[in-house]
């Protein structure tokens, strides 16, 4: 077993990590840490638990440390539930000190020598550690996953890049209130309501997809060539991102093919058999009325995003049209880390 420790273990998206690395057949939780607020207490009672599955009993009793690589020992890889501001300070401490650095968070993910990985979509960019450490001294690494609306559309986009031109991607979402955190939204402000706007993430889908569709040689990365603009909008859902698509396309396509795309779609991680890998990354729905965030987002035990209204647009007939779903915090955020984990673990 491979000795892991949780950065930001109190928080949304540290619980998601504790969730699903609990009975995890190579990683075992043995550090828990948090703000100065937390540091001292036991797990259950530093942490408020807002999910069905309850703490898990291993680490009810664990004292959580504070966010300092000095206090957590002999432990091979940390994920990264920080707040940006914190990570972007705290992360490069745990790779200098020689840890592994899965990172959950936005703060070095555009950094030219940070791999930004889909474990099904660009493993090789993973290459990116070595001019890392080079660069930066360090004896450990950070490698980062994408924000949560980016990962469920680069996943769908991913098999469509690599049979078709893509010329320019238009993406709407409406965003469950999960990935703000639990006091990121006001109930006040999000019952009844929709709120069209969140901070920053209508610019990190453009830039995040591009970057992880790109050309790597072995050296760095160069953005994928097609354009993308994004709308994001937070709706009244707890979990569960869903995403309206079009896209331009540059060449003939029919509806079957891109079916097919999507459904026969496998990666790294399904050949290597990694544990959170679900068996297929993209579901095509062919109900009228799905994906729908209560009903898909725990496809794939939450690893797989959904997609349905599959359609040649009527008004632009050149056009493609579709529906996604996608889990925010399972594979948008604590997932992704941990898949992340595992491929590196797998091949390194
Ligand atoms: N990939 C994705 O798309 C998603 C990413 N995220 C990202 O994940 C990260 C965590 O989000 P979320 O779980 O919602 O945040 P929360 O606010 O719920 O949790 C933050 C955690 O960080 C700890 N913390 C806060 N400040 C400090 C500090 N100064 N030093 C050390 N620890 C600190 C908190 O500890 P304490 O309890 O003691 O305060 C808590 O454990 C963010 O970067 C967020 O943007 C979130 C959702 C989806
Ligand atoms: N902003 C995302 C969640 C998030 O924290 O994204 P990022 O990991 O890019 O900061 C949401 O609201 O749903």
């Amino acid at each position: 077993m491979v000795n892991v420790g949780i950065l930001g273990a109190t928080g949304m998206v540290g619980q998601r990590f504790i969730e699903l690395l609990a009975d995890h057949p190579k990683f075992e939780i043995t550090a828990l840490t948090a703000s100065k607020r937390s540091a001292g207490k036991k797990y259950e009672d530093a942490v408020t638990w807002h999910l069905e599955s309850g703490i898990p009993e291993a680490v009810q009793d664990t004292v959580v440390v504070d966010t300092d690589p000095a206090e957590v020992k002999d432990v091979e890889i940390v994920f990264s539930a920080l707040p940006a501001d914190t990570a972007a300070i705290v992360e490069p401490k745990f790779a200098a000190a020689g840890m592994k650095v899965a990172s959950n968070a936005s703060a070095m993910r555009m950094e030219p020598d940070v791999p930004l990985v889909i474990p099904e979509v660009n493993p090789e960019h993973l290459d990116l550690i070595e001019t890392q450490q080079k660069n930066r001294g360090w004896d450990g690494f950070i490698v980062t996953n994408p924000n949560c609306s980016t990962i469920a559309l680069v996943m769908t986009l991913k098999p469509l890049y690599d049979q078709y031109d893509i010329k320019k991607v238009y993406v709407s979402t409406m965003q469950a209130v999960s990935g703000a955190g639990y006091n990121g939204v006001p109930s006040m402000a999000i019952l009844d309501n929709i709120v069209p706007f969140i901070g920053s993430e209508e610019e990190k889908m453009e830039s995040e997809t591009l970057e992880l569709l790109g050309d790597f040689d072995g050296e760095s990365v160069t953005p994928a060539g097609f354009s993308l603009s994004a709308s994001c909008n937070r709706v009244p859902v707890i979990d569960g991102h869903t995403e309206s698509v079009f896209i331009e396309m540059g060449e003939e396509f029919e509806v079957d093919d891109v079916k097919k795309s999507f459904s026969e779609f496998r990666g790294l991680p399904q050949k290597l058999g990694l544990h959170y890998a679900p068996e297929s990354p993209v579901i095509v729905r062919e109900e009228e009325n799905r994906p729908q965030p209560r009903m898909d987002r725990n496809a794939g035990h939450g690893m797989a995003v959904s997609v349905g209204r599959i359609r040649r647009d009527a008004v632009f007939p050149e056009n493609l049209k579709y529906t996604l779903v996608g889990h925010n915090t399972i594979r948008g955020a604590a997932g992704a880390s941990i898949l992340n984990a595992e491929l590196i673990n797998e091949i390194m």
